[in-house]
C-alpha cells in the first residue's frame, strides 16, 4: 500500500519503494534500504531503521553522506551508476509492519472506531513519518524523487467519483508535499486521474498492463495538467507504474498451450518487448507542441515506473526485468530478489531503447500467433485489482481479529 523513495547521498541517488503489509509477530519494523551492507555485512549510510514501538522510536533521520556514522566510506554499487549514468531511479519494493506493532497504536488512538477507520489512522501516521524521512531527497532533487505513495482503497477501483473523493481526502489528511496518491489505472479510474491531477495532487498510477491503457493514462495526466488552474505546474508530478513480469507469466502459459516451436521460442520475451514499446510511447507523448505548451508552465513528464520486476520463472535470468529496462527518467522498483541480483551481477547501460525494432518484432509475432494484447491487459488488470482487494480485506480481517482479541474496537 505504500511506496517510498529516497536517495542515499546528495549526489548519488537510489530510492526505496515499499509495500506496507502486516507480518507475523516481530518486535519491531524496519523500513530498510540495505545496499552494500546486506552483501558484505557492513553498515552503510543507506540503512534506515525505524522502530515502531513508540517507546523505542527515535527521531527520523535520513543520512545523506558518502560515509556512515563511523566515517566508513559507503561502498558504491551499480545502483549509483543506474542513477548517475543512466538517469534511472532504483526504488526498493518491500516495507512491512508486523501486526503486533499495530497494537500499541490501536490502543492509543483508535478505540471505538470501525476497523477501516482504524486502518487509515495507522496508515496516515506511517505515511507522514515516511514522508518526513524522504523530504530531504524530495528537496534535493527538486521534486523528482523522495516520494511516499499511499493507495486509495482498492475497493474503489470501479468508482470514478469515489476514487476522486478518496484521493482528495488522503491528500488532505496526509498533508505532505512528497506524498503520491496511488490510483489504479482501471477504466473507471482513468477519469479520476485527470480530475485528481487537475486539483494539483501528485499521483502514482498503478496496475498498468497494456499499451492502450498506458496511452489513456498519459492522456489523463496531460488533460489534468491542462485543466488545472495552476500557473506553476512544477510540483504536480506523476509516475505511471507499468507491470512487467506478470505479462510473461500469463503469455508464457498461452504460448505453451499453442506449443509450436515458434510459440515456445517467444516465451519470456513478451513483457520486456511491451515495456520497450511503452517507453517509445512515452517519448512520443512527452514531445511535440502539446507537451511543449505545458513545459512552459513548468510541467514535468510523467515518469514510467517498472513494477513487478522480480523473476517468477526460475529458468529465466534473475535480472530479466531490470537489466533490459534501463533508460533516462524512469524508475525501477525492485523487491529484494531483483535488487540483490542486480547489485551482484547487473550491468548498467541504456537498454530500454537499444533495440526497439526487435521489441516490435516480438510484439507483432505474438499477435500473429493469436495473443490478444487487449485481452491480456484486461485479464491482468482484473487479477491485479482482485489481489489488491484481497490483501486489503485480509489486512483488515487481521486487524479486526487482533483488535477483538484485545476488545479494543467496539462494533
Ligand atoms: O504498485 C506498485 C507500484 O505502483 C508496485 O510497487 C507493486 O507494489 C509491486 O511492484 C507489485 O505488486 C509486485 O508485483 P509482483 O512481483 O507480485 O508481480
Amino acid at each position: 500500500m505504500a511506496t517510498i523513495s529516497r536517495l542515499s547521498t546528495p549526489s548519488h541517488a537510489a530510492s526505496v519503494s515499499s509495500t506496507l503489509k502486516p507480518r507475523s509477530a516481530q518486535p519491531k519494523i524496519l523500513i530498510g534500504f540495505y545496499r552494500s551492507s546486506d552483501f558484505n555485512a557492513k553498515v552503510s549510510s543507506s540503512k534506515l531503521a525505524v522502530r515502531s514501538n513508540p517507546a523505542l522510536r527515535g527521531p527520523l533521520v535520513v543520512k545523506c553522506s558518502k560515509a556512515d556514522g563511523n566515517g566508513t566510506p559507503v561502498k558504491r554499487t551499480v545502483l549509483h551508476d543506474l542513477y548517475e549514468k543512466e538517469g534511472q531511479s532504483p526504488w526498493y519494493d518491500n516495507l512491512c509492519r508486523p501486526v503486533t506493532d499495530l497494537l500499541p497504536l490501536i490502543a492509543s488512538g483508535v478505540r471505538g472506531k470501525d476497523i477501516e477507520a482504524a486502518y487509515w489512522e495507522l496508515v496516515v501516521k506511517d505515511i507522514q513519518d515516511a514522508c518526513k524521512l524522504f523530504e530531504p531527497i524530495y528537496d534535493q532533487t527538486n521534486a523528482a524523487d523522495g516520494y511516499v505513495s499511499v493507495e486509495v482503497s482498492p475497493r474503489l477501483a470501479d468508482e470514478t467519483k469515489g476514487t476522486v473523493d478518496a484521493a482528495k481526502w488522503l491528500h488532505k489528511v496526509v498533508d505532505r508535499r512528497n506524498v503520491y496518491i496511488k490510483i489504479p489505472a482501471t477504466a473507471a479510474c482513468v477519469p479520476s486521474i485527470k480530475d485528481v491531477i487537475s486539483l494539483g495532487i501528485s499521483v502514482n498510477v498503478t496496475l498498468i498492463f497494456s499499451l492502450s491503457r498506458y496511452e489513456a493514462v498519459i492522456d489523463a495526466y496531460l488533460d489534468g495538467l491542462e485543466a488545472s488552474g495552476l500557473n506553476d505546474l512544477s510540483k504536480v508530478t506523476s509516475v505511471a507504474s507499468f507491470f512487467v513480469s506478470r505479462v510473461d507469466t500469463l503469455i508464457d502459459k498461452k504460448l505453451e498451450k499453442i506449443g509450436t516451436p515458434e510459440a515456445l521460442d517467444l516465451r519470456g520475451k513478451a513483457a520486456v518487448a511491451q515495456a520497450a514499446l511503452a517507453y517509445k510511447l512515452y517519448q512520443k507523448k512527452f514531445s511535440g507542441p502539446r507537451w511543449e505548451a505545458l513545459v512552459k508552465k513548468g510541467a514535468k513528464k510523467q515518469r514510467l515506473l517498472w513494477a513487478s520486476t522480480s523473476v517468477k520463472n526460475p529458468a529465466y535470468p534473475d535480472t530479466l526485468y531490470v537489466a533490459p529496462l534501463i533508460g533516462p527518467d524512469t524508475v525501477s522498483t525492485m523487491p529484494d530478489q531483483a535488487l540483490q541480483a542486480f547489485i551482484d551481477h547487473g550491468a548498467v547501460s541504456r537498454t530500454i531503447d537499444s533495440n526497439v525494432s526487435e521489441a516490435e518484432g516480438v510484439y507483432n509475432a505474438l499477435e500473429k500467433l493469436g495473443i490478444d494484447w487487449s485481452d491480456v491487459g484486461t485479464q491482468l488488470e482484473l487479477e491485479g485489482v482482485d489481489s489488491f482487494k484481497k490483501s486489503f480485506d485480509s489486512l483488515l480481517d487481521t486487524l479486526q481479529e487482533k483488535a477483538n482479541s484485545l476488545k479494543l474496537v467496539s462494533l
